[in-house]
């Protein structure tokens, strides 16, 4: 069965795991070293199966050690440019690193020299994204969050045992669990399903919001709008990972609540992490005070994720309802895979699920507000589409609202999560004229081109139009390279969210167009990038709520 399962599979390539694989598949053969060795053979993989064939053009590329980048000294290498006072990327913002390194060094960098990190060489071709995209194979390789896999691996391996999610394993055993869960979530069936309650949850974001519009002279939102958006994002995936909803957008939920614990602790947990991995560190050899920092945030999730997660097991075990697999909820059809599978996907989908589509949501509203223009045509578009403020946001309405999909493409576009996507080659390969020798860590800076005119015209202009079937001529997002604006990464291990963060931002989107009047009345806004990129200033919008 799974032998020719792995025959049709080659000549589809990274299809297999979005469509002719299914849980059954999976779940009924074991692998075979055989069967394993002719997959990544076909596949052009490393994995199990030495690859050693040079590609077309490896002997007339420049060697590896000649890419260029910042000079590593003898012994210190290039840890003292990360120290205050003497470093010039003392502190950086990891966008603004990859700026430097464009301007400075051209299409492609290398940094290395840094004890216990390995080099990572810098792209910015798109042309180059395309290569390395396309030779990751079945099991592309993200090595780069060394610290949540120690967690998971190590310090936390009672919990986690054998089985450890999708973020930070590699090789047979993301592919293994990856193959279970993406039929279940990665179908636009699922994203459909859960259009009611994410109308119901939006709803609800919507009276605090409104309470907020009443409680200011001019209708501002609080400082910390931005947090109350984080919340709607955690109830949000909560309902979808647990069965259940939490309660964080209870007009009254203290700061010390729990969920208000997860918040923070999601949004610290990045941030710690951009110091312990992004940063030269000692972690790897000593257990730094950021390091515990950052094992004590994890904690805190994981202790408070599995105390629902048991909750919402021992609920759907008592339910001796028969259901369709079409009523199951998503918690239910992981379940019926296997309890293990169901823990660690809830984890990655509570972890993954609210920095990201919060941020994402705040940097639209803010682009709506800034943009008159751009909220009226969307708001003439969803007049036309849900003729009453409160008209549900339908699976019609999300299928015609052309504009609205365009402003959240555009979002991504200037304010995405991820400043590019990591990857290892996993087979020598050439890239921008260097050879890059199987193993190497790359990272594709999709933002620094996606902010650049020479791929978007006007690039710093929000024009929600470039992504309109209907636009033609240069602006037209079709003169790009596809490669270029990758927001929720590409191939067999991009974003597993992806559908369900769409529904919930086009959801909360339309709503809040749909209700509101949006004004921005204050200094342009800040972003960071530690390392997750995004809008720092307070969200402080001026709403005013509309008649009809
Ligand atoms: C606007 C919202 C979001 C953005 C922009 C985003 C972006 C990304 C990106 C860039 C990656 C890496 C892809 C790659 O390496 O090719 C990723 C991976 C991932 N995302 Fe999202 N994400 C979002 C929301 C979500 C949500 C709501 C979930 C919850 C289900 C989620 C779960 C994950 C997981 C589990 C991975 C790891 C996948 C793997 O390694 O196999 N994301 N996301």
């Amino acid at each position: 069965m799974l032998n020719r399962t792995l025959t049709v599979s080659c000549n589809v390539g990274v299809r297999f795991i979005s469509t002719a694989n299914t849980t059954k598949n999976v779940d009924s053969a074991t692998i075979t070293a055989e069967a394993k060795e002719a997959y990544y053979k076909n596949l052009g993989t490393n994995f199990g199966v030495e690859d050693n064939t040079k590609p077309a053009g490896w002997d007339e590329a420049l060697p590896y050690k000649s890419i260029p980048g910042p000079k590593a000294l003898p012994i210190i290498g290039n840890v003292w440019r990360f120290f205050p006072y003497v470093g010039d990327l003392h502190n950086i913002d990891v966008l603004e690193m990859h700026r430097r390194f464009y301007k400075q060094y051209g299409k492609i960098a290398k940094l290395g020299g840094i004890p216990t990190f390995p080099d990572t060489v810098f792209i910015f071709s798109p042309e180059d994204f395309e290569v390395l995209h396309r030779n990751e194979g079945a099991f592309p390789i993200r090595d780069a969050l060394k610290a949540f896999q120690h967690y998971r691996t190590v310090v936390r391996k009672d919990i986690f045992k054998d089985v450890g999610g999708v973020t930070t394993v590699h090789g047979i055993d993301w592919y293994n669990f990856r193959s279970k869960v993406n039929p279940i979530l990665m179908q636009p069936r699922t994203a459909q399903q859960y259009a009611d309650s994410m109308n119901v949850i939006a709803n609800d974001f919507l009276a605090n919001v409104k309470r907020f519009t009443k409680s200011h002279p001019t209708g501002e939102m609080p400082e910390d709008f931005l947090n109350h958006i984080y919340r709607w994002a955690l109830e949000s995936i909560a309902y979808i990972a647990l069965d259940r909803r939490l309660g964080c957008l209870d007009p009254n939920l203290r700061r010390d609540s729990e969920p208000q614990k997860i918040i923070d602790s999601a949004i610290r947990m990045f941030y710690l992490y951009y110091k312990i991995e992004v940063l030269p560190t000692l972690w790897k050899v000593y257990k730094t005070k950021t390091f515990r920092e950052f094992i004590d945030v994890l904690d805190t999730m994981t202790f408070t994720f599995l105390k629902y997660i048991n909750e919402a097991t021992e609920r759907i075990k008592k339910d001796k309802t028969p259901k369709e697999e079409h009523q199951m909820s998503v918690f239910q059809r992981l379940l019926k895979i296997d309890q293990k599978v169901a823990m660690a996907m809830a984890m990655d989908m509570l972890t993954a699920g609210v920095d990201t589509t919060g941020r994402t949501t705040g940097a639209a509203l803010y682009f709506l507000a800034k943009n008159t223009e751009a909220q009226n045509a969307l708001r003439k578009e969803l007049r036309s589409l849900m003729p009453n403020k409160d008209s549900p946001v339908t699976k019609e309405v999300l299928t015609n609202a052309s504009y609205l999909r365009a402003v959240i493409k555009e979002t991504t576009r200037i304010a995405p999560i991820s400043v590019g996507n990591f990857r290892q080659a996993i087979k020598d390969m050439v890239l921008c004229g260097y050879q890059i020798p199987k193993g190497t860590n790359l990272l594709t800076c999709n933002l620094v081109l996606c902010h650049s005119d020479e791929y978007f015209p006007e690039a710093s202009q929000f024009i929600p139009e470039r992504w309109l079937r209907s636009t033609t001529g240069e602006m037209s997002h079709k003169n790009t390279h596809p490669f270029v604006h990758l927001p929720f990464g590409f191939g067999p291990r991009s974003c597993i969210g992806k559908r369900l963060a769409n529904l919930e931002l086009e959801i909360v989107v339309a709503k809040m167009v749909r209700n509101f009047n949006l004004e921005w009345h204050h200094e342009d806004m800040k972003y960071v990038c530690y390392p997750l990129y995004g809008i720092a200033s307070p969200l402080k919008l001026q709403l005013t709520e509309l008649e009809d």
